[in-house]
């Protein structure tokens, strides 16, 4: 009898919780199977996990524990704690450093981990989701309650644009109120059990990121920057919008460093290297990660197919900071 538990223990820890990467009893996603006159129970938490992921966790349960000698049965009942949204943000000083491109590939690396993730595309200057997620001819629509749907993408998530709510170019001329206005319209959309939402902001400190750090106060917010000195400087500017209103700075991340030439493998530093991790240690916060200045990131992202999407070394180098950002969410 003892064998058997030991057995459906093991068995049952030998799966991954997609969100932790340790074993499902490791993690305390369940407690030791039950096992009496040949049914197997187990109790799953699948607080965080999507539903496609909730649906292989239960097959591979099934599957490990119904090849155990003397389990006729196996029930899974899955139970989920209520939690309340969690907003990211994910800021940078000036534009074109990279925090578009980030935001997507981070929110598609963790709802690859299994979380429910939504992305909001708040930059009203540029907004550049829908292009990126190759989902430009897809509109919001309007729920009964007039609250926006956000549109579905290829790649686990959801998302709503600025891009969506104004045609191009008219939002440059918006003042602070219609600015703030629309960024509540995205983040009090229909997400349903979305608990992750990512906002992609615009570049600065301006109206926009003022609103959402007063009425949408995120959980943390990561600061995208190039290595450069001139990046960095704005960097430490965005960092004090939020220090200033008491949201925590979960680290830096380094984009565009150190670039393989395609003809030699030569790595070279046209923005220098090493100025966003130096700066992180000088100002007391993690840093997060460093990715790497790639030919083949810039066309992905053209094309509407997120590199994070697939498997390769710019995937693993989105995914090394979703494991970061998501080690700081569990803590
Ligand atoms: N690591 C990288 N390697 C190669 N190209 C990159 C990399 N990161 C971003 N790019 C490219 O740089 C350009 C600017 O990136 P992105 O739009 O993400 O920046 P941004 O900071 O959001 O800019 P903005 O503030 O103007 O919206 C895009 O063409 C993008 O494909």
């Amino acid at each position: 009898m003892t064998e058997i538990n030991d057995q459906l223990t093991a068995a049952l820890n030998g799966i991954v919780d997609p969100v932790s990467g340790k074993g499902l009893i490791d993690s305390e996603r369940a407690p030791a199977p039950r096992f009496a006159d040949g049914i197997a129970s187990v109790i799953l938490d699948v607080t965080d996990i999507n539903e496609d992921k909730r649906a292989l966790i239960e097959a591979d349960i099934n599957r490990a524990l119904e090849a155990i000698d003397g389990v006729k049965t196996v029930r899974v009942a899955m139970t989920s704690k209520r939690t309340t949204r969690r907003i990211i943000a994910i800021g940078s000083g000036k534009g074109g450093v990279g925090k578009s491109t980030l935001s997507a590939n981070l929110a598609i690396a963790l709802a690859r981990r299994g979380l429910r993730v939504g992305l909001i595309d708040a930059d009203i200057y540029g907004p550049s989701q829908p292009r990126l997620l190759g989902a430009e001819d897809r509109k919001p629509t309007a729920n009964e309650y007039k609250k926006l749907v956000p549109v579905k993408t290829e790649f686990g998530i959801s998302m709503l644009s600025m891009g969506q709510l104004v045609k191009p170019g008219q939002a440059i001329a918006w003042r602070g109120p219609m600015a703030g206005n629309a960024l509540g319209q995205l983040i009090d959309a229909d997400w349903g059990d979305t608990e992750t939402l990512i906002i992609d902001l615009p570049p600065g400190t301006g109206d926009v990121q003022l609103t959402m750090v007063q009425k949408y106060k995120p959980a943390g917010a990561l600061i995208v920057s190039t290595p450069q000195d001139l990046a960095l400087i704005d960097a430490r500017r965005a960092i004090h919008l939020f220090t200033e209103a008491d949201v925590p700075i979960i680290g830096l991340v380094e984009n565009m460093a150190g670039y393989e030439c395609p003809e030699c493998g030569a790595i070279s530093d046209p923005f220098g290297t090493g100025g966003a991790e130096a700066a992180s240690k000088e100002l007391g916060y993690d840093f997060l990660g460093r990715i790497p200045l790639d030919i083949d990131i810039r066309l992905a992202s053209d094309n509407g197919v997120p590199p994070a999407a697939s498997n390769g070394r710019s995937a693993d180098a989105f995914n090394t900071i979703a494991g970061k950002l998501t080690d700081w969410m569990d803590g």
